[in-house]
């Protein structure tokens, strides 16, 4: 570990133990918004879809002929991972066609993991000061906090784990304690749009602290994962990252950090309501992102229940709904979406309508719900290329995407991207301008102006640019 102390110490960056939070990852010089403050490559990483092993591309695979499992998009891929792969390979092997489809990617991730220590134990691989087995043991597991059914599921993955390893040195105690440990350590490796592409464990990144107001954001580039600053932090700052999507209410948010890694966040805003706890604009905050809305359709109003929990008050004009109308709607909507799921994609535009509908009836306008809804029309638009009402759709979306987030934050940025690309598709060039450059602000400082996407993007505002100066000097003409 003093290996590690000394490294993050010539990259101006300290670990120490806060008490309540363990490990915490603290900066010992101002660093600037957009600037990397930690990078790492993970220690091993597994696709979550059917995507090359190496580099998680889709195009060209071909799965490994002997395992059956892994793909790989060509040689260079497979050349990389073959000193690991061929361990995991022949274990794979000995697997019969049912078990082998059991091969679930945390099983992958696990099996990857013990080959990767046996590699560099035998020195066979090099083992650096942030590529090591002793960041995997330090890392937290919260073995006594977890629950006895996800106790149960982990002894059953490291059943397998053991059958097809077949090493009589590992037991399923150890196993199953380190499928704990990346339930709350392991990161999801997304695409600089940020869909996802797989699971990641990257032990230094994992010292990383979560805040519902980060001031750093994570961001891939490939498999590298990339801590960068979303703001100015001075010397001695706490590096915090968000684990969660933050667009939720305070309760939301609570519940998936207490789930999935064990603890009650009271960042500033969660404490907001623990410290303040039924303070009029916390409950109108949250009860705008989930709550139900006014039955008078031009009162803003939100409603909060009653006191016989029988039905629900506007709390700015004072009319009641009551809980069977809520109900009624709220039916009307699960069953639609059922029908959806089966949908191709210009059905589904229509369920979904008629869904949003419904929504803008029992939700606020600012709703999250009516924001998922809209985003699902949004993107089977983009597929049919429908892309005049897709620009019509984004566009709805963006008020409460400013609302939900931060100034700077990726899903912002990419909104603005979005919005702007169909916007430039369509023609509408001065409107594209505004939205790119809203989306290079923000992007420039989460993603850095390297990345092939960020690159993409500059050129397309820079065209646009162009072509607008263009437009209105040949009007003045
Ligand atoms: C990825 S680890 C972060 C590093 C960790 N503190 C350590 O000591 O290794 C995630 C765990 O850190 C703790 N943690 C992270 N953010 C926290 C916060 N805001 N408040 C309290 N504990 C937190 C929780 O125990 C959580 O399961």
């Amino acid at each position: 570990m003093e290996e590690l102390h000394k490294t993050l110490k010539d990259r101006d960056l300290t670990v120490p133990t806060v008490h309540g939070k363990g490990r915490s990852l603290f900066t010992t010089r101002d660093f600037y918004p957009g600037e990397v403050i930690i990078s790492q490559e993970p220690y091993v990483c597994v696709s979550t879809q059917k995507r090359c092993d190496g580099c998680f591309r889709t195009t060209n695979l071909s799965k490994c002929s002997r395992c059956q499992v892994v793909w790989y998009c060509g040689t260079p891929c497979q050349k990389s991972a073959w000193r690991l792969h061929r361990l995991e390979c022949e274990a794979l092997s000995r697997l019969d066609d049912h078990k082998r489809k059991s091969v679930t990617p945390s099983i992958r991730l696990m099996l990857k993991l013990y080959l990767r220590r046996k590699l560099q134990n035998d020195k066979i691989i090099p083992s650096t000061a942030m590529d090591n087995y002793k960041l995997v043991d330090a890392l937290v597991a919260h073995m006594s906090d977890i629950t006895e059914e996800q106790l149960v599921l982990y002894a059953q993955m490291a059943n397998l784990v053991h059958l097809i390893l077949q090493w009589p040195e590992i037991n399923i105690k150890e196993i199953a304690e380190i499928f704990s440990k990346f339930a709350c350590n392991a990161h999801t490796i997304c695409d600089g749009e940020l869909r996802p592409l797989g699971t990641g464990l990257y032990p230094v990144v994992s010292i990383i602290n979560h805040s519902c107001l980060p001031n750093s954001v994570l961001v891939f580039e490939g498999r590298m994962a990339s801590v960068r600053a979303l703001q100015h932090l001075p010397k001695g700052t706490e590096v915090l990252i968000s684990y969660i999507e933050t667009a939720g209410s305070t309760v939301t948010r609570q519940k998936a950090l207490k789930e999935q890694y064990l603890f009650t966040c009271v960042c500033p805003l969660c404490s907001k309501v623990l410290v303040l706890k039924g303070q009029y604009d916390d409950v109108r905050e949250n009860a705008i992102l989930e709550g139900y809305r006014c039955k008078n359709e031009t009162c803003d109003g939100f409603l909060l229940r009653t006191t016989d929990g029988k039905a629900f008050q506007c709390q700015e004009c004072g009319l009641i709904k009551d809980k069977e109308e809520i109900k009624k709607i709220a039916t009307e909507i699960k069953l639609l979406s059922e029908e959806a799921s089966s949908a191709d994609y210009q059905e589904a535009i229509s369920i979904y309508k008629m869904i949003e509908k419904l929504q803008t009836k029992l939700y606020h306008p600012l709703s999250i719900y009516l924001l998922q809804t809209r985003e699902t029309i949004l993107k089977s638009l983009m597929k049919l290329e429908h892309w005049r009402e897709a620009l019509a759709y984004c566009k709805l979306t963006i008020p409460i995407y400013q609302r939900v987030y931060p100034a700077v934050h990726p899903l912002l940025g990419l909104q603005y991207y979005t919005c702007g690309k169909l916007e430039w598709y369509l023609e509408d060039t001065e409107e594209a301008v505004i939205s790119l450059t809203k989306a290079v602000d923000i992007l420039r400082i989460t993603h850095g102006t390297n990345t092939p996407f960020v690159k993409e993007l500059l050129m397309m505002l820079e065209e646009a640019r162009a072509e607008l100066t263009y437009k209105s000097s040949s009007k003045e003409e």
